[in-house]
């Protein structure tokens, strides 16, 4: 089966959002929703994208206290969503607290959302790790530790670099989720990513998702830009 690539929909307005979803028409797509649109719009936006038939990731990087992480995911399991996430840095205890936040708040008969923890952000280098976190290990052993405390806590996977992905397979298992943004087709400006890989590579490193934002919503033709790196990411020639 085909795998869509998740479209970052970093987007303030629902006006936007509905120009933007426009032109794929009755296209059934996988779409993150982050801080930008959720903070600014609330679960409204969830709700009425999951009317129209899209799988959504709510991409809130959860990252407080455990009690606090719980009470929140149970609360948000609710809105009936197929992927969250928390930040690894909260620990083990504050990911097995989101668990069970996440299993609390699904309503019965409903198959819970994956939970992922991000282990470092794509826009982190390894130098800026080491001089402003104090991790003095490189960064690959920095995110295989977060993946292999995100494992120990039971929860369904990482956002990662697809440059890291195959290491994390190897020290986790198959169906560990490696759910990677920073992804640019070759050629295309990387901005503030640092860990970029292009949808081949991705694909080839043994990533479970790609998240890529820019590289479609500020496209002249989305729908191509989308077409094109779907196919790249389902290794179409
Ligand atoms: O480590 C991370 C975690 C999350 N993101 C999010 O993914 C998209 C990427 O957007 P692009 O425009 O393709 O760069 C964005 O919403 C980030 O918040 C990430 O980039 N890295």
């Amino acid at each position: 089966m085909e795998k869509n690539p998740i479209i970052a929909l970093d987007f303030s307005t629902t006006v936007e959002i509905k120009e933007f979803l426009a032109h794929f028409h009755q296209e059934q797509l996988f779409v993150k929703v982050g801080m930008e649109l959720y903070y600014q719009n609330g679960p409204e936006v969830v709700k009425w994208m999951k009317s129209l038939g899209h799988q959504i990731f709510l991409d809130l990087k959860l990252h407080d206290i455990p009690n606090t992480v719980e009470r929140a995911m149970k609360g948000l399991a609710a809105l009936d969503i197929d992927m969250i996430n928390v930040h690894a840095a909260g620990g083990k205890q504050m990911m097995e607290a989101a668990m069970s936040g996440i299993i609390a708040g699904t309503p019965t008969g409903r198959q819970r959302p994956k939970l992922i923890a991000v282990t470092q952000l794509t826009s982190t280098t390894e130098k800026a790790m080491q001089k402003e976190q104090f991790i003095e290990t490189t960064l690959l052993e920095s995110v295989l530790n977060y993946a292999k405390l995100t494992q120990a806590a039971k929860l369904d996977g990482v956002v990662c670099s697809a440059l890291e992905a195959e290491k994390i397979k190897d020290q986790t298992n198959d169906q560990f989720l490696c759910v990677t943004p920073g992804i640019r087709p070759s050629g295309e400006a990387s901005g503030d990513q640092k860990r970029i890989a292009t949808p081949e590579n991705a694909l080839s490193l043994g990533a479970s998702h790609i998240v890529v934002g820019r590289p479609i919503t500020l496209a002249t033709d989305p729908v191509a830009a989308y077409h094109q790196i779907k196919n790249q990411w389902n290794g179409v020639k």
